[in-house]
């Protein structure tokens, strides 16, 4: 599957994802009310509002990008109603040729990781009938239970040529708190990325394996540090944007052929309609314009 997103990034030459992250603050008013006249002050009505919202920001940007991450904490607030409203906003997404990561954090024991990987890249077997839960193409992954959590993830991958992003050095501020520990002299972000370069080597799909890393971009020199160790790891960087990372931050976690990551930004896509040269109507609008920006914003240093 990362090969995939290879293809679509050199195709669109934007290693970027728009981060679909639907906080209710960021829904036009004149969608919440017509949500809210039809089904009340209600979780449907939200659900309904997110999947519009999400509808437009794709359909204003598909033709730009090789992908989109919905965030499912957004949408897990509330409830079944959001999850349906996860559930098409990635159908929708695959439908106009985009490649879905869901951001998903997950990772327990085995039996429960492996009914996580199925539920998010995988397929079930019901009495001989294949079907699929959320059906992205990546997920990512919590490592913190160490290889029997996130083995059954790989063997999904393997199965059903998907992919994962493994959390390895994470864009808040508090992420050095664990991650930056010592253990016998090596930070701990430092052994999870040579545990996922292990890992990964069990799925490669080309160049790169379908188990990639998640960097923040808010720490250039462990992003250099990283990508110096682990070649062959595509990285998911978020933190781009409204955390304060930069394309010049960023830059360390690309190779030298200009391949290597793929850059999210959420709230600076969805909601760069709330600057004041936009009116609410023109939020697709806005995002598009957004997602061009950040485009050359990142090309320019590669
Ligand atoms: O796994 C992630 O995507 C992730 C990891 C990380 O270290 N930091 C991080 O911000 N994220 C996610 O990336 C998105 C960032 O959103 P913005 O800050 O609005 O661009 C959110 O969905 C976060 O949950």
């Amino acid at each position: 599957m990362i090969a995939k997103l290879i293809e679509k990034i050199k195709q669109t030459n934007a290693p970027i994802c728009v981060g679909l992250d639907p906080l209710i603050s960021h829904i036009p008013d004149y969608i919440l009310e017509e949500k809210i006249k039809k089904y009340g002050k209600s979780t449907k009505a939200i659900g309904e509002a997110f999947f519009e919202f999400n509808k437009e920001i794709i359909d204003k940007t598909y033709d730009l990008i090789p992908s989109v991450k919905p965030q499912i904490a957004m949408y897990e607030e509330f409830g079944i109603e959001g999850m349906i409203a996860y559930q098409k906003s990635v159908e929708y997404a695959k439908e106009k040729g985009l490649l879905v990561i869901g951001d998903a954090k997950r990772g327990d024991i085995g039996s429960t990781s492996l009914a996580y990987a199925k539920a998010h890249i995988g397929v079930s077997d019901i009495l001989g009938e294949k079907i699929v839960g959320f059906n992205t193409d990546f997920v990512t992954v919590n490592p913190y239970l160490g290889t029997d959590g996130v083995k059954p993830f790989i063997d999904v991958c393997n199965s059903e040529d998907k992919g994962i992003f493994v959390l390895v050095k994470t864009s808040n501020p508090s992420s050095g708190e664990f991650q930056d520990q010592l253990i016998d002299g090596i930070p701990l972000y430092e052994l999870v990325a040579k545990k996922t370069c292990e890992w990964g080597a069990m799925s490669m799909d080309g160049n790169y394996s379908n188990v990639g890393a998640v960097v923040g971009a808010t720490y250039p020199k462990m992003s250099a540090i990283l990508r110096e160790k682990m070649p062959n790891t595509f990285f998911l960087v978020p933190g781009y944007g409204a955390q304060g990372g930069t394309a010049e931050d960023l830059k360390p976690c690309f190779n030298k052929d200009g391949l290597g990551a793929v850059v999210n930004s959420s709230r600076g896509i969805i909601a760069a309609y709330k600057q004041e040269k936009y009116s609410v109507m023109e939020f697709g609008d806005a995002a598009r314009a957004a997602v061009k920006d950040m485009i050359v914003d990142i090309n320019r240093v590669l």
